[in-house]
């Protein structure tokens, strides 16, 4: 029961950090805020997905791969880099 794919969800932040609203957008929020700030965020997520993969269910640790995910296509966003760029080194 997905709510959108990886490539759907990476055009709508696209389209969140060049027009969004850094009060109402978390997306608009980050990238203003810049990489250090996104970086930090990446860190505290995979740790999260560690711990719930460790001690969580399966559903939590599912929920935190979801929120390391979104953070990781806001730093690919807030430094130029294309979904292509990345499933090139796949
Ligand atoms: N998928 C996500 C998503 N996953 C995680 N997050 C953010 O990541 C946070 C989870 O991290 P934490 O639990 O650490 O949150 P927190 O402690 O409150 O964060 P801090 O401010 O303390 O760093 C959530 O509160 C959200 O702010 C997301 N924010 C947005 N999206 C999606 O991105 C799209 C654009 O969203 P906006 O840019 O907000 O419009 C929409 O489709 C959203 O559903």
């Amino acid at each position: 029961m997905a709510n959108k794919t990886f490539d759907q969800l990476f055009a709508e932040l696209q389209q969140k950090a060049a027009t969004g609203d850094p009060s109402t957008s978390r997306t608009a929020e980050l990238v203003g805020a810049g990489v250090h700030t996104i970086g930090k965020k990446v860190v505290e997520e995979a740790a999260e997905v560690w711990m719930a993969a460790e001690h969580e269910s399966a559903e939590r640790t599912a929920e935190e791969i979801s929120q390391l995910l979104y953070h990781l296509q806001v730093m690919m966003v807030a430094r130029g880099i294309s979904l292509s760029d990345v499933y090139a080194h796949l």
